[in-house]
């Protein structure tokens, strides 16, 4: 028997409906050839410009297998060697540091105190409710972290390895980049890959950018 499975509304609103009564809104769909820009402009670029108003900022891919969530994040093992593929996490980490120049330098010009930023990030896996802590020296015991809910309702990982970076271009990333790459090998041969990138922002200077907001964190998630 023939039946509708999926329906989108004739007047071309953002809303698609799946069987009999599963309804879902969207803000952008992009189809395989959507440059990584253009992805990244649409969907990400305000979030990254929000950590610096004090916003917390989450990057989710989800969905089905091969359907390009390692892809567009940007984290691959074959990780982009044109600029026009660099995905997600690459582009906010440069992102992140372009906006740190650019607000120290205005606020130079501007005779203002600098801001001081503190960024330090986190590469965590989690695997069959695992969470391995990818920067840790040693990965055996990195396993048992534990996730924690603070006072203020926050949830942060106990333990977790918390590298500071002063670029996009640091060693730590750097060989953040070739673990991951090895890892995501490790992983896709048991059929799995999954991944967090963790940033968090801390400026000591916070008054100058953003008055009460010390802490942000930017999670970046395949
Ligand atoms: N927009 C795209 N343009 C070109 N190639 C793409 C695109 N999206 C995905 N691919 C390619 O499709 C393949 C599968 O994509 P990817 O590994 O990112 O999927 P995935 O959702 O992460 O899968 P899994 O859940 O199995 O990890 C890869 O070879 C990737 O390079």
């Amino acid at each position: 028997m023939c039946r509708v499975c999926t329906a989108v509304p004739v007047t071309g609103e953002p809303h698609v409906t799946i069987g009999a009564d599963r309804g879902f809104t969207f803000d952008h769909v992009f189809d395989l050839p959507t440059p990584q820009a253009t992805v990244y402009a649409d969907c990400v670029h305000n979030l990254v410009e929000g950590i610096f108003d004090g916003f917390n900022a989450t990057v989710l891919a989800y969905g089905q297998t091969g359907s390009g969530k390692t892809y567009s994040m940007g984290t691959g093992f074959e990780t982009a060697t044109v600029d026009e593929e660099v995905g997600i996490i690459p582009r906010a980490l440069a992102h992140v540091f372009n906006g740190i120049d650019r607000r120290r330098e205005e606020a130079k010009l501007e005779g203002r105190v600098e801001p001081v930023f503190d960024v330090s990030v986190q590469f965590i896996e989690l695997y069959n409710e695992e969470i391995i802590d990818l920067l840790a020296e040693d990965r055996g015991t990195s396993k048992g972290l534990r996730i924690h809910e603070d006072h203020k309702g926050e949830i942060y990982l106990q333990g977790a390895t918390a590298a500071p970076v002063k670029n996009a271009h640091e060693e730590i990333l750097r060989k953040r980049g070739e673990m991951y790459r090895c890892f995501i090998r490790w992983l896709s041969d048991r059929g799995i890959s999954r991944c967090c990138c963790l940033v968090s922002d801390s400026d000591e200077n916070a008054a100058v950018l953003s008055p009460g907001s010390s802490d942000v964190d930017a999670l970046l998630c395949d």
